[in-house]
């Protein structure tokens, strides 16, 4: 029963509202200290207020305090403030200051009732929709409402608004290009570019050309000057995937773009200067790699002055399944299926796989389950996946016995259906008499030969 929190120090009108609030479950305070006693005891939705409290009930000082002490200490409350006749001046100022409604008196019992009611449903409709809105993904490209996803999303949504360069670390598949781009998104460069370069598949001797641009006649083959990754990012985000697999050569250049924010062309002799928010990800331990000398350390803190860890999916509960259903209509429309969903093995399945591929590895599982698929809902062992304790040749069998049931069941209830007629039972299951015969047969329903 919801929680009504009544504040008045008139003992007959607590009496009176305990008779008109049956359907709820009121508890009493008389004066503030008692109050606010009780809502933090209670944590009521709903409060009536009476402003005229002790030690001066003739003034509304005291109760407008209450109600201020009230709002700040739990806001989403509903205060119901209960003036004196006339005394609209203190209702209204009651409501500036944050109260939900005022009621004059005398109380009507009715009217109170209803008053009661509805602040109720307003305070349960708004908890609802913050309940709605936390569970909203914070960034939108993020599926997944797991309180370990959420966390990460929220702190990337908060780190966006800056310009800290920010290093995602997690396995492969995790999704840290998804967050680069969503922090990009969130950010206020969101209108400027979002450049994404992969450190580790472009060789050692290119990739200070590809991400500094080189000038005409730089090396054999630069007919024209042309601008590298961090000159097309100018007023956006840059994004260094795999940064763990930046030659050492290369570092210190890197490290001097990010220190002073200038660049120098390959070939080229000019400092320009960039405007550049850097985001970096890799799967790789970077503090091995910088206990190895394999990795800088001053380039180590510069790239990571937010890090954020991205969750492998099994450790997201059940968000492989809402990431499973979001790719099935999208693989399902990309390849004209008819797949519709999933068996409640491979629900079951997927959720005890562990995923050492993590968001890729789903999404390569669901392309061939989509392809493969005979029916229109998705098995366990369409996605090569089988649930624990189950062999596969349990799991053949299981299949069969569920249908064979499935079946058998079908040709009862038809059977049932027409009063024991089998030529109307073939027809309505749309077999031949002889088939529907064989059927019975198979399935040893003999009862239904004999009664024919
Ligand atoms: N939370 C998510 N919601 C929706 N799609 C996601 C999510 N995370 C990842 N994906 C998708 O999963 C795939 C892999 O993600 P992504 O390429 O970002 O991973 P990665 O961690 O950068 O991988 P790698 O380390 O191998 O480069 C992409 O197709 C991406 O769109």
């Amino acid at each position: 029963m919801s929680k009504v929190l009544v504040v008045d120090d008139d003992l007959g009108i607590q009496k009176q509202l305990k008779w008109c609030l049956t359907d709820f479950d009121v508890v009493y305070a008389d004066d503030r200290a008692s109050a606010i006693n009780q809502l933090r005891r209670f944590e009521p939705a709903v409060v009536t207020l009476d402003l005229g409290l002790p030690p001066d009930p003739t003034n509304a000082s005291e109760g407008l305090k209450t109600l201020e002490e009230i709002l700040a200490l739990s806001p989403h409350t509903k205060v119901i403030v209960v003036t004196g006749n006339n005394d609209k001046e203190n209702a209204l100022q009651a409501i500036d200051l944050g109260a939900y409604d005022f009621y004059q008196k005398p109380i009507d019992s009715d009217t109170m009732k209803i008053l009661v009611s509805r602040a109720l449903h307003v305070s349960s409709l708004e908890s609802e929709n913050r309940k709605l809105l936390q569970a909203r993904p914070a960034m939108g490209r993020i599926v997944g409402t797991s309180e370990s996803i959420q966390a990460v999303s929220r702190r990337a949504e908060k780190i966006a608004k800056t310009d800290i360069s920010t290093l995602l670390l997690g396995e492969s598949g995790t999704g840290k290009e998804v967050f680069a781009r969503s922090i990009h998104e969130a950010s206020p460069r969101a209108d400027k570019a979002f450049v994404a370069i992969n450190c580790a598949s472009i060789p050692e001797n290119l990739l200070e050309s590809e991400l500094f641009g080189y000038e005409k006649g730089a090396f054999t083959g630069a007919n024209k000057t042309t601008l590298g990754k961090i000159e097309t990012a100018q007023g956006g985000t840059l994004f260094l995937d795999e940064i763990g697999d930046m030659p050492i050569g290369l570092q210190a250049k890197m490290l001097r773009f990010l220190q002073e924010r200038v660049i120098e062309r390959v070939g080229g002799r000019s400092e320009i200067p960039v405007d550049i928010r850097v985001v970096c990800a890799t799967h790789r331990n970077l503090q091995t790699m910088v206990a190895e000398e394999t990795f800088r350390e001053d380039l180590f803190y510069r790239v990571g002055e937010m890090v954020i860890e991205i969750p492998p999916l099994k450790e997201r509960d059940k968000d492989v399944v809402l990431l499973a259903k979001t790719f099935l209509a999208q693989y399902a429309e990309d390849f004209n299926s008819k797949v519709k969903g999933f068996s409640d093995n491979a629900i079951q399945a997927m959720l005890e796989h562990h995923w050492p591929g993590n968001i890729r590895e789903l999404q390569n599982k669901l392309k061939s389950a989509v392809i493969l698929a005979e029916g229109t809902m998705i098995q366990a062992s369409d996605l090569s996946l089988r649930v624990s304790g189950e062999t596969a040749e349990q799991e053949v069998f299981n299949l069969r016995s569920v249908r064979e049931e499935a079946e058998s069941r079908a040709i009862r209830r038809a059977y049932n259906q027409v009063d024991g007629n089998i030529s109307k039972t073939a027809e309505l299951l749309g077999v031949t008499r002889p088939t529907l015969y064989s059927l019975i047969d198979k399935y040893s329903l003999e009862d239904l030969k004999t009664s024919a």
